[in-house]
């Protein structure tokens, strides 16, 4: 009897960029692009959250904007799309939930998700922090005034910082001023068309 030598296929590597895109801007598709290059991610899923579960979301604008906004960014990159999971599930967007799913129904991929510095800080306080650390990979990218210094198992990734935040860009908006070249020229577009922060 000849014994059949079975080759387990490799994992995909595809990454997850969660978060609120209020709005999308150029330094999370930096991040992304920078993550994947560095680590060969087959893709990278953008994935706007429903609620975030650590902050007050009154002030978050409806989710229907937030996930046009990052549909607009990302469509010229054939590596990166969206993923609709949270929004899809409704509730507080705990990562553990989201993890606990995907892993299940998507046994040959390794996931990577990943985090700026403000969030590798606040990892001490994430929703079953010491289970989720065991099933996904944290991808900790450098934001200025935070350092990538954790307890946690989390892959840091050196590449330049951008201060960026989508913070900086309603306030901006609402001033008036120009943000050009912070966010991509789709997103300002339709911020522009459908008076979203002013
Ligand atoms: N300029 C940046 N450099 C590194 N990481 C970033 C940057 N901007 C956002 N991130 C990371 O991207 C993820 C999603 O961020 P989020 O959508 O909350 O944007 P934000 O700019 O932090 O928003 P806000 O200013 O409203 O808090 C988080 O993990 C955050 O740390
Ligand atoms: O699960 C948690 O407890 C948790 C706490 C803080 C942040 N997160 C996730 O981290 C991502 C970035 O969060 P934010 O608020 O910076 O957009 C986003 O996907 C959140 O759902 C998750």
């Amino acid at each position: 009897m000849v014994n059949k030598v079975v080759q387990k296929k490799p994992k995909k590597k595809i990454g997850i960029l969660g978060g609120t895109f209020n709005p999308i801007h150029n330094g999370h598709l930096f991040i992304a692009e920078q993550v994947r290059t560095q680590l060969n991610l087959d893709k990278v899923f953008f994935m706007p959250d429903y609620k975030p579960p650590h902050i007050d979301s009154k002030n978050a604008i409806d989710s229907t904007y937030r996930v046009q906004m990052v549909n607009l960014a990302i469509k010229d990159n054939p590596y990166f799309a969206t993923s609709m999971d949270e929004i899809n599930r409704k509730g507080k967007s705990y990562t553990y939930d989201t993890m606990v799913t995907l892993n299940k129904n998507n046994p040959n991929v390794e996931y990577y998700f990943i985090i700026g510095g403000d969030m590798v800080n606040y990892l001490p306080k994430w929703y079953k922090i010491n289970e989720l650390n065991n099933i996904v990979n944290f991808v900790g990218v450098q934001r200025d005034g935070y350092s990538t210094e954790s307890p946690y198992r989390v892959i840091n990734i050196d590449i330049p910082k951008l201060d960026i935040s989508s913070t900086l860009i309603r306030n901006h908006i609402k001033k008036g001023n120009s943000v050009r070249y912070l966010i991509p020229n789709a997103v300002l577009d339709y911020i522009k068309e459908h008076h979203i922060y002013e």
